[in-house]
């Protein structure tokens, strides 16, 4: 990679050396031919000139193609490295963190990221060794010229630092405020219903026309900001021109310079205003970099709370299913006081334990301790005796299937989607799990390709229970020893609730299972039900044991809607 980098980078010193050549051979034309009027050699001096400009041309061509590859190859692999590590972040972040700001920090800064490797960054290099290089030319064509132009310039430095830091501000604050703009873009899409249900459309442009009017002003402030140091990078090299034409007539009605070299050290100032004006973009680039790095590390730097073991134990073969929590807590992040204060709970294999408690009381957050989609705060999850927090994480998932509350689905087809924990699923694998979740007859059903219909952004296209169907479809397929399932059965009607019970017994009677439930049906249908209630299991027993001793579980049954 390293090679078209430099490559790159030796085109473009090549390419801007042919163009200061240029002045030389003009300075050769004026105080030669033009001068002596012997025009023998000027053909051959004119034909320099234009191998010079033509090579420029060319070697800036060159620059542009070899740099292409290996910018994009680090955009690439930087996106790709964010990505993995997104995934790899506790659902807690994912939960803190706008997806918007996400997205715009693994697109939008990659690209400003990109673009700086491959054009300001390589110019900023080059050309400050141009503005060297011109500068040692100068010198020797003309050393008072070179004094007189320098002059001009010094004051440079001083109002780009002005600038710069300025820019820096409000190029940081710029990027943040896209962010903020794109979350509420995909908030308000995926939200779309309930905005309009409510009525909401009007406010919701609102926000958006505020956030955009916000970014804008930003902008124009780019803008004026970049205006200002522009104009300063214009005006001040000509100032030094001026004073380089002053001086150098001066020195030529005095005898102490000749017109060629006052001619040369005018092209090659007037050359070098380029390299000046590029370095000022290429520092404002600079800046625009330095901020998308940072909210880059900003993410890259939040470790991944959920990690694989340094030293794995691999689960228990052939593995059983005993399922413990051993004197379980749990608190998340920035919350005061633990939400789970000495949870002790054992499923036995091929049981179905129902989870249930007051809303708000820690079911889910309970069951997400096993596919370590969060780590205890002290005590231990294990299954057939081995902590989760010591199996290599891929083996643990492979062993459990998960449903959630939000059955979420992607704009995949719905074998896809049945098939996300097993790609390697047969059609009729998936086929078979779509029987026991009893989605086989709306799948069929789907136009036009039944299971290869894709389903719309998160599963928009279908029903909420038809949704549901498809995530316990997802989370039986596997077969697994160890099965979450959140509350799977929220979304279904009175009659497609008994039937997926129906199939799901079936299911059930193979695997160790952890359901949390709200219906009286679903804790019905589990073996035994735990009671959770002020971050400790309050009661386990049967779902009609409970119902005649625990008072709690009684309360919770009888509310209208379990
Ligand atoms: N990522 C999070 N960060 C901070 N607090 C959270 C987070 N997720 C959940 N909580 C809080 O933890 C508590 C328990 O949430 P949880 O979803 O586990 O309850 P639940 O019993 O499943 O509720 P429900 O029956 O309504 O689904 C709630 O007060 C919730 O606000």
């Amino acid at each position: 990679m390293w090679r078209p980098v430099a490559g790159a980078a030796a085109a473009t010193l090549g390419a801007l050396l042919c163009g200061l050549g240029i002045p030389l051979v003009v300075q050769r034309i004026v105080d030669g031919p033009l001068r002596s009027g012997d025009f023998g050699r000027l053909p051959q001096l004119v034909l320099l000139v234009a191998v010079l400009g033509a090579a420029e041309a060319g070697l800036f061509w060159a620059r542009r193609k070899l740099i292409a590859r290996p910018t994009a190859l680090v955009e690439s692999r930087m996106r790709a490295d964010l990505f993995a590590h997104l995934l790899r972040l506790p659902v807690a972040f994912h939960d803190r963190w706008q997806s918007g700001q996400l997205m715009s920090r693994a697109v939008n800064d990659l690209v400003t990221l990109r673009k700086y490797l491959a054009f300001a960054a390589v110019f900023l290099l080059v050309n400050s060794l141009t503005l060297v290089a011109g500068l040692g030319i100068l010198f020797t064509i003309a050393p008072a010229l070179a004094l007189v132009g320098l002059a001009g310039a010094a004051p440079l430095l001083l109002v780009s630092y002005f600038y710069e830091t300025r820019y820096k501000v409000v190029a940081r604050r710029a990027q943040d405020q896209l962010g903020d703009l794109t979350t509420v873009v995909e908030e308000t899409m995926l939200g779309t219903r309930v905005i309009r249900a409510f009525g909401r459309s009007a406010e919701r442009t609102r926000t958006f026309v505020e956030q955009a009017r916000r970014l804008r002003s930003t902008e124009l402030r780019i803008v004026r900001i970049l205006g200002a140091l522009s104009t300063a990078l214009l005006v001040l090299p000509e100032l030094g021109i001026a004073g380089q034409l002053a001086v150098g007539s001066w020195g030529i009605a005095d005898g102490r310079l000749t017109l060629g070299q006052l001619v040369a050290a005018i092209t090659v100032s007037t050359y070098l205003r380029w390299p000046t004006e590029c370095i000022g973009w290429a520092l404002s680039e600079t800046s625009t970099a330095a901020a998308a790095c940072d909210r880059y590390w900003e993410i890259r730097d939040c470790p991944p709370a959920v990690t694989d073991p340094a030293r794995p134990v691999s689960p228990v073969r052939p593995a059983r299913g005993r399922l413990r929590f051993e004197n379980v807590h749990f608190q998340y992040p920035g919350r005061t006081g633990p939400l789970l204060r000495g949870v002790d709970l054992e499923v036995r294999p091929g049981e179905t334990m129902a989870l249930v408690g007051a809303t708000g009381s820690g079911k889910t957050t309970l069951a997400s301790l096993v596919p370590r989609l969060a780590d205890v705060t002290a005590g231990r999850v294990t299954v057939d005796g081995v902590d989760v927090r010591d199996m290599p994480l891929a083996e643990l998932r492979a062993m459990m299937g998960c449903a959630f509350e939000d059955a979420l689905l992607s704009s995949a087809s719905v074998h896809e989607n049945v098939a996300l924990g097993a790609p390697a699923a047969s059609p009729a694998d998936v086929r078979e799990a779509l029987r026991v979740a009893c989605a086989e007859e709306f799948v069929d059903a789907l136009r036009p390709h039944g299971p290869g219909t894709r389903v719309g952004e998160r599963g928009m296209s279908l029903s909420g229970g038809q949704r549901q169907r498809l995530a316990l479809a997802r989370a039986v397929l596997p077969r697994p020893v160890l099965l979450v399932l959140d509350d799977p059965l929220s979304a279904l009607d009175l009659h497609t609730e008994a039937e997926v019970e129906r199939a799901l017994r079936g299911v059930l009677r193979d695997a160790t299972a952890l359901v949390v439930a709200h219906r009286p049906n679903t804790a019905r249908m589990a073996d035994r039900v735990a009671v959770l209630a002020d971050g400790r299991i309050l009661a386990v027993g049967t779902h009609r044991r409970l119902l005649d001793s625990c008072a709690h579980y009684r309360a919770l049954m009888a509310t209208p809607g379990r």
